[in-house]
């Protein structure tokens, strides 16, 4: 039978080479084809099937997800998969899981924090699974505020031993994934006691990390230690997948060679020893790590979305503005649909280059790292919080944004929306809250502000060397065509942050107590540092269309969508641009103006734009957002999939509509 494509004509006024996007967007062609191998790897395996995820119970869906991952594990072993082949199957497999966390935060965090020895002994365990792992910092009491962790690290000299003890309640260790049930094994944080001495409290860094067994064979938990799961999370499916757990530990002993001994170690004789030439920092590590990978991953959750909204727009027809009779307009030409619809698609490319960009930056900060040049770790850390603040809360506000453009049919859980938005909202906690890392990203660009004169702004804060042009030169745009010039549009952005830098560091120069005014200004020092990070995000694309990008037309449409970015966060953020006094009002209403007329160049792409995703119909799982467009026979037909359309007569029919009906509800 021939399969009709529904979206056929949208297709067809692509006015780029698809195929040529498809490597853009996966970054080159053979990340497209590992990408396109692990997508329909998964997709063509029923193993994976998701659909039925929301109707299952907590427990069957534990299961369910137990399943999927052993069964990952055998298709990488039979199938000779690489590390990064098997990332990417988890990834398509799209069900947070035990080894998310396994792979994702406690190997990184031996990696990180390890002696060569623990490696040594600790990786290759870890790597065959032999041993599962987690990463336990949080505790019930303390998330955002590492430095006020309880869980306390004695040294017992007479026995080599640490003594693990949770001294209160809200040392709990609290929410680390992996942990609830399944890991064997945990990287726990804790306050290190020597000779009766807390070791660091002085410092910044008071906490270090240990390696533990959780579980005797029989998988009990040893003595001493309490565990469990923090309980059902939000959603149906959704993050419920995984086993946040509960932690507790009452004088527990673990030989003094278990203390992850890079930064710090505790020798034989109970002697503390700081390695001189590594930062305390370091022990921080593994968070930069995580939070670049959030960011590497952020666009593909982004253009999920964004891919199902716009499909679904470009199908949907409803009344045009003069007659509400006639059902002629499709939702996607709707003014107000792009203005809301295109500037997320546009996101979503926009944060794909600049997590390309932070890739790099983060490979070359761990191999200085493993050389002992820490120099680039204070850009490393600002720029990964940033980036990892900025991304995860504008997709989840696009998620939702979506659901919306979709009308009705976007919460029906078949869209596939509602489950997407609920597995996302946490990434605006998870690895730091999103508002604690702006403020850390805050205190980095003040720093560099009062710094000025005496030490060299570097990398993504290098504008601030032209602070004197920044701050007194206006901007020159005439007319809305001046407004689509790459390096126009960069110098709005630093000014607009430099400007907002430098009123902030004057503010805070009034307090005596630098801490106190940190705290007064710090609404104002996040929207400092969502300057900084915007701007960012806006320069990295720019630098990408100044590369050759080969294939028709894609550097045209890449161009529009990076004005369209640009243009929105310019209108968006008016204010700032205003009152810092960089812009008049006159060249904000022509960046508004421009704005619309590049929404008229992307509106024929916009099918095409989100088909060069590359994204399954199962990765999908929706029925709006369908390949082919046949939405709505599989809309009629999945509310008839669903198990409460079983039967007409409910549980409970009798009991309680009976009466009712029948006017005996005295019988109740
Ligand atoms: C939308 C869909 C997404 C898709 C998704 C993909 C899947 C991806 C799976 C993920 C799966 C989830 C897994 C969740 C796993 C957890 O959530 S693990 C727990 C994570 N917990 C956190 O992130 C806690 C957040 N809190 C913190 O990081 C710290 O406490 C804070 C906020 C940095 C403050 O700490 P502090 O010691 O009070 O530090 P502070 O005095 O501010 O700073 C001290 C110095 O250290 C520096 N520093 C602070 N942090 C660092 C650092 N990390 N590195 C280097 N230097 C640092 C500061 O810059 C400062 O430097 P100087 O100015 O002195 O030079
Ligand atoms: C799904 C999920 C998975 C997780 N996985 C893990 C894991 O594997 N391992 C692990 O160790 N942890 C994990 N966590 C815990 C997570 O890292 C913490 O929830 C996070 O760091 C925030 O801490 P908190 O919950 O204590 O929030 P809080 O710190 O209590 O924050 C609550 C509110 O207070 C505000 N706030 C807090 N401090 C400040 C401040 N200094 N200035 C201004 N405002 C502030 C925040 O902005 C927020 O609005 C996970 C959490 C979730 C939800």
């Amino acid at each position: 039978m021939e399969l009709v494509d529904h979206l056929r004509d949208e297709r067809n006024k692509a006015q780029f080479d698809v195929e040529a996007m498809k490597v853009v967007w996966a970054g080159s062609p053979q990340e497209l084809q590992l990408c396109d191998r692990m997508a329909n790897l998964v997709a063509n395996h029923p193993a994976f099937e998701k659909l039925k995820r929301p109707m299952l119970v907590r427990k069957e869906l534990f299961k369910n997800s137990l399943r999927k991952a052993a069964y990952a594990r055998k298709l990488v072993i039979d199938l000779g998969l690489s590390e990064e082949e098997a990332k990417w199957l988890r990834f398509y497999i799209d069900e947070p899981t035990y080894p998310d966390l396994h792979w994702g935060m406690f190997i990184p965090a031996i990696e990180g924090q390890g002696s060569e020895e623990q490696k040594e002994k600790w990786l290759p365990l870890s790597r065959n699974m032999q041993i599962i792992g987690c990463y336990a910092q949080t505790e019930m009491g303390h998330g955002s505020n590492v430095q006020g962790l309880e869980t306390t690290a004695t040294f017992d000299a007479q026995q080599d031993h640490f003594i693990i003890h949770s001294p209160t309640l809200t040392s709990t260790k609290w929410w680390p994934g992996g942990l609830g049930k399944v890991s064997t094994h945990a990287v726990v944080y804790a306050r290190l006691i020597v000779n009766g001495e807390f070791h660091g409290v002085h410092g910044w860094y008071n906490y270090y990390s240990f390696s533990f067994f959780l579980y005797l064979e029989d998988h009990s938990p040893l003595p001493g230690i309490t565990v469990g799961d923090v309980g059902l999370k939000f959603g149906n499916g959704a993050y419920n997948t995984m086993d946040n757990g509960l932690l507790r530990f009452h004088h527990v002993r673990i030989p003094r060679n278990q203390m992850l001994m890079r930064v710090s170690q505790v020798s034989r004789e109970g002697k503390y020893m700081q390695c001189d030439d590594v930062p305390r920092q370091l022990i921080y590590g593994t968070m930069v790590s995580v939070r670049q990978t959030i960011v590497a991953m952020v666009s593909r959750t982004l253009s999920r979305a964004v891919c199902i909204a716009t499909r679904y727009s470009a199908l949907r027809r409803q009344h045009s503005s003069s007659s509400l009779v006639v059902p002629c307009f499709l939702m996607i030409d709707y003014q107000s649909q792009q203005s809301r619809l295109f500037p997320l698609l546009a996101s979503a490319y926009a944060f794909k280059f600049v997590g390309e960009w932070l890739k790099w930056l983060y490979t070359d900060v761990k191999q200085r790292l493993e050389a002992n040049d820490f120099s680039t770790l204070p850009e490393a850390h600002a720029s990964t919080a940033g980036l990892k603040s900025l991304t995860t809360s504008a997709t989840v506000d696009g998620i939702e944004e979506c659901m919306k453009l979709c009308g009705g049919d976007g919460y029906l859980v078949s869209s596939g929306l509602p489950e997407l938005f609920a597995v996302s909202v946490p990434a605006c906690t998870y690895e730091g809250d999103n508002t604690v890392l702006m403020l850390q990203v805050a205190r980095f660009v003040v720093k560099t502000v009062s710094e000025v004169g005496y030490k060299e702004p570097l990398g993504t804060s290098s504008y601030i060397r032209r602070l004197n042009t920044l701050l007194h030169n206006n901007c020159l745009v005439q007319t809305g065509e001046d407004w689509v010039k790459g390096d126009r549009i960069v110098e709005a952005f630093e000014a607009r942050a430099a400007r907002m830098a430098v009123t902030c560091t004057q503010h805070l120069a009034k307090f005596q107590d630098p801490e106190q005014g940190f705290s007064e200004l710090s609404a104002d020092l996040v929207e400092v540092a969502v300057a900084h990070c915007q701007l960012i995000v806006v320069s990295k694309f720019v630098e990408k269309l100044a590369q050759d990008i080969p294939g028709k037309g894609v550097k045209e449409a890449l161009e529009v969508l990076c004005y369209v970015y640009a243009l929105f966060l310019v209108h968006k953020h008016q204010g700032d641009f205003l009152v810092t006094g960089y812009l008049t009002p006159k060249q904000a209403s022509l960046a508004n103006r421009q704005l619309r007329i590049l929404y008229s160049r992307l509106r024929p792409n916009a099918i095409a734009l989100v088909d060069a995703f590359n994204h399954t119909d199962h990765y999908l799982s929706s029925v709006v957002g369908r390949y082919d467009g046949n939405v709505y026979p599989n809309l009629y037909q999945a509310a008839f999939n669903d198990p409460f359309n079983d039967s007409h007569v409910p549980d409970g029919y009798h009991q309680y509509i009976h009466p009712i009906l029948n006017q005996t509800l005295a019988k109740l």
